[in-house]
């Protein structure tokens, strides 16, 4: 008999978390302190503009206190690190967001740097992936599309521990925080990438199998080891300009156990979950 592939419906999911931050948004302002994020856009990327108006809306929505700053193009390297500085000082203000991709004049590590760790909300300072990676104790931002695929996991019932993990793509923001959860939480991971040989036969290994490599289709059912929980993180545009994903989410029914869809699955889980560390850390934050 065919297996049936159940899909996660990340929506649903981002809807919960979304519905307990709304109540920890209220319980906090009851006590006078409104969380606050500051999102900073540089040039006017399509993309970006949508994804910066999404997370502004659904802050608001929730209760919090948001800010878009929308900066030119031509933006210098000094102009924004003044701007960060101003936010790291504005007591309303416990997250700052600078939106990716910046502009090639912009140093983005040096950005990233710039950031107090206490508001990093994309958890990308070296202080918070240090952090992570040495699973340090107590309360730190941590990087909000793989904390959401965990959280992912978790309502589905997928416990990492002894299993094989892959995730395919190195990158900061997605590949290296997502092995170091899953290496957390006692699964047994492979960082694969466009240099590893035999990439398919690899992925084939895993129980869970997170794909971010914005490669449209690049996983497809032949490669997925039966009963295997996929995530897939890509955001691609497929030849009619439709968003897809990284893995050919047809050709994987019937052989994934559970598949997260593109648009629909990681997506609505980042930004619930980036609206979840904004309130962790006005919760955290020892300047109310
Ligand atoms: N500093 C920084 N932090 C980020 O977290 C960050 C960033 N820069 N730059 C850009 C990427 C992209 N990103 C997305 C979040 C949610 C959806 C999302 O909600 N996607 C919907 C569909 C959206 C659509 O239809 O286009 C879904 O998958 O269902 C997409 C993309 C956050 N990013
Ligand atoms: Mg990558």
């Amino acid at each position: 008999m065919a297996r049936v592939t159940k899909i996660i419906d990340g929506k649903a999911v981002a809807k919960q978390v979304n519905e307990a931050t709304a109540k920890q948004v209220a319980e906090l302002v009851a006590q006078g302190v409104q969380p606050g994020i500051a999102v900073i856009i540089v040039g006017e990327d399509p993309a970006s503009q949508i994804y910066v108006r999404n997370k502004n809306r659904k802050a608001t929505k929730l209760g919090m206190h948001s800010i878009v700053r929308q900066l030119p193009a031509t933006t210098t390297q000094e102009e924004l690190l003044a701007i960060i500085a101003e936010y790291n000082a504005d007591d309303q203000i416990h997250g700052i967001l600078v939106q990716s991709p910046l502009p090639k004049q912009i140093n983005e590590p040096l950005i990233t740097m710039a950031i107090d760790p206490q508001k990093d909300v994309d958890g990308f300072h070296p202080a918070n992936v240090g952090k992570l990676v040495t699973n340090f104790p107590g309360h730190y931002p941590v990087a909000n599309t793989p904390r959401g695929i965990m959280t992912m996991l978790k309502a589905y019932d997928v416990n990492p521990a002894g299993k094989t993990a892959v995730v395919i793509g190195r990158s900061t923001i997605v590949g290296k925080p997502m092995a170091a959860l899953l290496t957390n939480a006692n699964a047994t991971v492979t960082v694969a990438h466009s240099r590893t040989r035999h990439l398919k036969a690899v992925a084939k290994t895993a129980d869970i199998l997170v794909v971010a490599t914005g490669i449209t289709h690049l996983i497809s059912g032949e490669d997925i080891k039966p009963g295997a929980t996929v995530i897939d993180v890509g955001m691609d545009r497929d030849e009619n300009g439709k968003l897809t994903g990284d893995v050919d989410f047809d050709s994987a029914q019937g052989i994934a156990g559970l598949i997260t869809p593109v648009p629909g699955g990681v997506g609505p889980m980042t930004i619930a979950t980036l609206m979840q560390t904004t309130v962790e850390l006005a919760k955290w934050s020892d300047r109310k």
